[in-house]
């Protein structure tokens, strides 16, 4: 399949014509616009609400095995079309096709494990403390429609995150994705209502970022807003759900650190560091930023860093030699290139890259900044590309103070041949999620989330289930 002919999904209908006008979609590879996405207006966000609230009282009305039998019909429908769906995720993101494909198998895992909690949604009684009570239970219950927004850089992963659970707990879905990347979303949302969810129970509208999302958090159908994306984003969605007190889960930005201690496989540590950093042009939130390394070894550590970044190849994601895609859009580059110069104008060395690739498409140099000031934008802020900051420190309290000095908490990572040390690590670093030897700290059963600005609750895991559920106490008396 090439890229498809794009849809929105609302009041259980496929539009191609809406209210909102239209907005090209762009191969950030080669700049070409390779379909145009409709965009809602606010009736049809209207609709799409009131669609929303008729599809929950249907879904939450189906048992918890059934919702499992249909979502796992939607994994095994994504895995069916999954080459299909990582071509159209290419197109329209860059990063590598074996990256994409990998991204929307797990897409099916992250699913699959999500249907299977449906059945596990346990409560449990309580001895009453009164006579005449029968029995007091704790219960799980769905929240509501759920306003969900995600992101450009996993086009699959994230929508699956939050389609899983919210359905997998009998909720109904308004969903937006990214408008640089909708038609992976659209696939997923297919497979999903092609494996029997009610029409109703899932919507995906498109438009402009802030009008949709201040449209759907307000209206009184949506009862919990889910968002993936910037702080600076985040906070704006969580204060306007916090009007309404409505739920809000905020999977945001981080900075992670990486702490190589002098006793560390260097080899594979170095190794580990490359594949993490450059994964998706480094467009993950939890991608590795600051490298910290001990000053005796710096020398050694930044010389093979260099090289292997300057040795990867650039290119179109369709092309299997491509190691690293370009950025999603133009507006990274731009960014890239002011972290850069503001390293470098506060006294920071560029080792290697620093520039944007001069051919089509929105490729930026691998980049590697050593010795940046505390209070470059680099040091303070997600760049969100291919930016590594490498930083010598001569104690292991030190490098653990730097690594906890900002004000997020996503992934933190350390290498280390040492068990105490690791666990020292593993207990001190301040992060939702903390990574010894490793940068595997995503995965379909464990809970996903940030500490601090880096967001608010947890995606996948059983967690990630319980945030798309309210508690209810019910107590039964005896009649009189
Ligand atoms: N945590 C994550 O996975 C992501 C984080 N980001 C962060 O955002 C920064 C800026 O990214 P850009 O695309 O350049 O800028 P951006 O802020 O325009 O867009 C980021 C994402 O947020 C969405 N968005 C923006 N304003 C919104 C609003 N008012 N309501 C709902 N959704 C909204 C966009 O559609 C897009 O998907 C990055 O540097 C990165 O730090 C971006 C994408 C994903
Ligand atoms: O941007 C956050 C993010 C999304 C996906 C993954 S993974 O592919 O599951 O590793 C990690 C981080």
């Amino acid at each position: 399949m090439d890229y498809p002919e794009l849809a929105l999904h609302i009041a259980g209908q496929w539009r191609t014509q809406t209210a909102g006008g239209r907005r090209a979609v762009v191969n950030p590879a080669t700049e070409e616009t390779i379909a145009q996405l409709p965009l809602a207006g606010r009736d049809e966000l209207a609709e799409a609400a009131a669609s929303a609230r008729r599809g929950f009282v249907q879904w939450r009305g189906k048992s918890a095995l059934e919702r499992c039998n249909i979502l796992r019909t939607a994994a095994q429908n994504i895995r069916e079309q999954a080459k299909a769906i990582a071509h159209v995720l290419t197109l329209e993101q860059g990063k590598p096709l074996a990256e994409s494909l990998r991204e929307v198998t797990l897409s099916a895992d992250i699913i699959d494990f999500q249907a299977e909690e449906a059945k596990r949604l346990y409560g449990r009684l309580v001895p009453p403390r009164v006579e005449g009570i029968l029995s007091q239970s704790v219960m799980r219950q769905p929240v509501g429609p759920v306003a969900a927004f995600t992101p450009w850089n996993f086009p699959a992963n994230l929508p699956a995150r939050k389609l899983a659970s919210a359905l997998a707990a009998g909720c109904s879905v308004v969903i937006k994705p990214a408008e640089e990347t909708p038609g992976t979303c659209m696939l997923l949302v297919r497979a999903f209502l092609d494996a029997g969810v009610p029409p109703d129970a899932l919507n995906m509208v498109c438009g402009d970022p802030a009008e949709v999302s201040s449209f759907l958090i307000d209206h009184p159908a949506i009862a919990k807003v889910s968002f993936t994306g910037s702080v600076a984003v985040g906070k704006l969605l969580g204060e306007q759900a916090a009007r309404h007190v409505k739920r809000f889960t905020g999977e945001l930005g981080g900075h992670a650190p990486v702490i190589v201690c002098d006793d560390a496989d260097f080899p594979f540590a170095l190794k580990q560091s490359l594949a993490a950093k450059f994964r998706n042009a480094g467009q993950v939130c939890a991608s590795p930023i600051r490298f910290y390394v001990p000053r005796a070894r710096f020398g050694e550590w930044s010389d093979a860093f260099v090289q292997a970044a300057r040795a990867l190849r650039l290119g179109d994601g369709t092309d299997p030699a491509t190691q690293m895609g370009p950025l999603a859009h133009a507006r990274r580059i731009e960014d890239m290139q002011r972290f850069v110069d503001d390293a470098v104008e506060r006294g920071a060395q560029l080792l290697c890259g620093g520039h944007r690739v001069q051919r089509p498409g929105f490729f930026f140099e691998p980049t590697v900044i050593a010795n940046a000031p505390t209070d470059s934008r680099v040091m303070r802020q997600e760049p969100f590309g291919p930016i590594a900051v490498l930083q010598p420190y001569d104690t292991l309290d030190e490098a653990i103070a730097q690594a906890n000095a900002l004000p997020y908490g996503l992934g933190a990572y350390a290498f280390t041949r040492d068990l105490h040390t690791a666990h020292r690590l593993g207990d001190a670093l301040e992060a939702g999620m903390v990574g010894i030897n490793h940068f595997g700290v995503s995965q379909p059963e464990m809970p996903f989330g940030g500490w601090k600005e880096s967001g608010i609750g947890q995606e996948m895991g059983a967690e990630g289930l319980l945030h798309y559920t309210e508690v209810k106490t019910l107590t039964v008396g005896v009649p009189s």
